[in-house]
């Protein structure tokens, strides 16, 4: 194709090497760059371009990794311009999700439910408890090896021996567990995230599918290609003739191996995308040259070449700052009077990014900041639908979107007052019996739930009736289930609660189906704080896990919890790639900070040295310890020892231990 030649002005503000990357003319490409080069910018900027020189932006679509990425790189392409809306972004997941629900002529599996991990925990338990078994392995770990086999496109045996290479675990009770637990995803018309992926990919290796489904797009941009998993590749090899793919993507920053992602394919992209052009970015623009000189130090540490030297378009600026604490909570005290201060000097909220290993993790950092009422968003807390409350409105859709599916039907049932795990069970048989017998779902309904409250089965049909608008189904169902919940949920925050319950009414306007909404939002979720922080104050800190925290980006970043056993996780120990992939965790979180970087840890409190345990001595994890061979100079360090009260001396007269008499006083027991 011969280079495209129509100008945006978004185009005049990129280097030379990032314009050459927006408008090249190749069929294929991919754009391989380091933090903070403007990969982001870049594709934003390519998007603006293909749309200015004809291409009708419906027929683009870009991959991203989160809903967050997809809708801010919706918004940045339309800027002021409607001319520039309809392009399509979204995660594998939900592109998946898409084509298949749109054709189920093509696709199949029409009306069949998608489960989140934790029902497919319940599922494997259902299968657990019917007498298989698998000493040493829990529900949610089984599924684990099953989704990473499936994902890297590894066998399960092959599977099992990379996920527990020190376990003595039976393979075949693994694999009878799994046929069991697949027959019964079978039977209930249950699909998992991974089958959505494997349904697509499936069709598309018929090259007529593939050619019309090519057919749909002019170009397909994929964000942070180095997470991109087997499975993933094996949806897009088959478009390659098809559709032209723009990559971008960074070595650097693979995170989710351990969900199968293969950063290494980035390195064979011009092989299995033949012609394709690769392009390298190397100027960052996001933080200062002192903040890169201490991510590029961790990478050069690593035995891998990462080829990457960060250079500062922005110059210097004040060394990184590493301060140690005694304890997590002194820690967390300390960065929120951080903010605190800065924010009494005129700093908004959103001067500050958090970020933090794990869901755990943060929540220590989280009471601190509701304490110091900092307004807050936490990505990474709490997704909107896995919280108890929205689970149980849900069950209600569900059952009515999939009338097989017993694990929302169990949850619904057992909701009904005086209705236990027992009599849900034999409702749930009795339905299926009336389905065997060719009853509809409504007729069923009304003959199996004959024992249970009326506005149960009237509530339902309700539901029903409202299926096509879905969040009116939404608001039916909550209303039903609404005395129940205030109950359940008395003394658990049911006012706020209640507000989560009209956030996913709201959600689900215009929604076409009750699968359709609930996928989407299992599949890319969004967390109940992002909700709640729409209305409150638009100024807020942003609180992240690393792992969410792709593409963000602050004037101050705090980088908590680096302390030894956790940068490398401890549970990496021994494994060299899983090490490997802790660096890169901690070079993301590097990454992030504009002007300063504040590396906070906890070293000195005893708990942190039993929370790490595992088979590793604390000798082995401090060896491992990213920062135990940081050089002199690249940060600046502050030991904060706490000032504790001290102790009050008693005067001579008060001294000498007084005989108390510590028995209780018997009353007349004692006559
Ligand atoms: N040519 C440029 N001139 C000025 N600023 C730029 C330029 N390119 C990028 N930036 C700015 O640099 C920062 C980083 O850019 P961007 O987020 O696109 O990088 P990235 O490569 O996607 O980063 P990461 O992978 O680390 O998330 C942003 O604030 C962006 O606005």
């Amino acid at each position: 194709m011969a280079e495209q030649t129509g100008t945006d002005e978004l185009l005049g503000s990129l280097n030379p090497g990032q314009r050459e990357a927006a408008v090249t003319g190749a069929s294929h490409n991919l754009v391989l760059a380091g933090a903070g080069t403007g990969k982001t910018t870049t594709i934003v900027a390519r998007i603006r371009h293909l749309i200015r020189n004809g291409t009708a932006p419906h027929r683009i679509l870009a991959i991203t990794f989160t809903r967050r990425a997809a809708a801010e790189i919706r918004a940045r392409v339309q800027g002021e311009t409607s001319a520039m809306e309809g392009v399509g972004a979204m995660t594998f997941h939900a592109w998946a999700m898409r084509e298949v629900r749109a054709n189920p002529d093509v696709f199949g599996y029409d009306g069949w439910s998608v489960l989140d991990s934790d029902d497919q925990a319940q599922v494997m338990r259902g299968v657990l408890g019917r007498g298989k078994r698998v000493e040493g392995l829990k529900a949610a770990q089984i599924i684990d090896v099953v989704s990473f086999a499936r994902n890297t496109r590894i066998t399960l045996a092959e599977a099992i021996r990379a996920k527990f290479p020190d376990q003595t675990i039976d393979p075949k009770a693994i694999g009878a567990v799994v046929r069991a637990y697949e027959e019964r995803k079978k039977e209930r018309r249950y699909l998992n995230y991974d089958d959505l992926l494997m349904i697509f990919a499936a069709r598309l290796a018929d090259p007529a599918v593939a050619e019309w489904v090519g057919s749909h797009y002019d170009e397909i941009l994929i964000d942070e290609m180095q997470d991109t998993n087997p499975l993933q590749w094996t949806i897009i090899d088959p478009l390659v003739p098809h559709a032209r793919y723009y990559c971008v993507g960074d070595d650097a920053q693979s995170i989710y191996g351990f969900r199968g992602a293969d950063f290494a394919s980035i390195h064979s992209f011009s092989e299995r995308v033949p012609g394709a052009r690769i392009m390298r970015l190397e100027d960052n623009y996001r933080s200062t040259q002192q903040i890169l000189d201490l991510s590029n130090w961790l990478l050069e540490a690593s035995e891998l070449d990462y080829q990457k030297r960060l250079r500062a378009v922005r110059g210097s600026g004040p060394k990184p700052e590493l301060h140690s604490f005694e304890t997590p909570q002194d820690e967390a005290g300390w960065i929120a009077g951080e903010l605190r201060r800065a924010h009494e000097d005129g700093l908004p909220w959103s001067t500050h990014l958090i970020l933090v290993r794990s869901n755990y993790s943060g929540r220590a950092i989280e009471s601190m900041l509701v304490e110091n009422d900092i307004p807050y968003v936490f990505f990474g807390g709490t997704k909107l639908l896995e919280s108890a409350h929205v689970r149980d409105v849900l069950s209600a859709l569900r059952v009515v979107a999939n009338p097989d599916d017993e694990v929302a039907w169990l949850r619904l049932l057992t909701l009904v007052p005086r209705v236990g795990d027992r009599t849900a069970v034999r409702a749930f048989d009795a339905l299926l019996a009336a389905r065997e017998e060719g009853l509809s779902a409504r007729e069923s309904r009304a003959r199996a739930l004959g024992s249970m409250p009326e506005w149960l089965r009237a509530g339902l049909d309700a539901i029903e009736d409202a299926a096509d608008r879905v969040d009116d189904a939404v608001g039916r169902a909550a209303a039903m289930l609404t005395p129940v919940l205030a109950h359940k949920y008395r003394n658990e925050n049911w006012d706020a609660r209640q507000r989560d319950l009209a956030h996913v009414e709201r959600l689900a306007a215009s929604r076409s189906s009750i699968l359709e909404f609930i996928e989407e939002y299992l599949l890319s979720p969004v967390f109940t704080s992002e909700l709640t922080a729409d209305q409150k104050d638009d100024d807020h800190v942003v609180l992240s896990t690393v792992h969410s925290a792709k593409g963000l980006e602050s004037d101050w970043a705090f980088c908590a919890g680096v302390s030894p056993g956790a940068y490398p996780s401890s549970r990496a120990l021994g494994d060299v790639d899983a090490v490997e992939e802790e660096r890169r965790v901690l070079y993301v979180a590097l990454t992030r900070a504009r002007d300063r970087l504040c590396v906070t840890r906890a070293l000195f409190h005893t708990p942190v040295r039993a929370w790490v345990g595992g088979p590793y001595a604390m000798d082995v994890i401090e060896d491992a310890y990213f920062l135990s061979t940081l050089p002199d100079g690249l940060m600046a360090e502050t030991v904060h020892v706490p000032q504790r009260p001290p102790k009050p001396v008693a005067p001579p007269g008060l001294s000498g231990p007084p005989e108390i008499d510590l028995g209780v006083d018997l009353g007349d027991l004692g006559d």
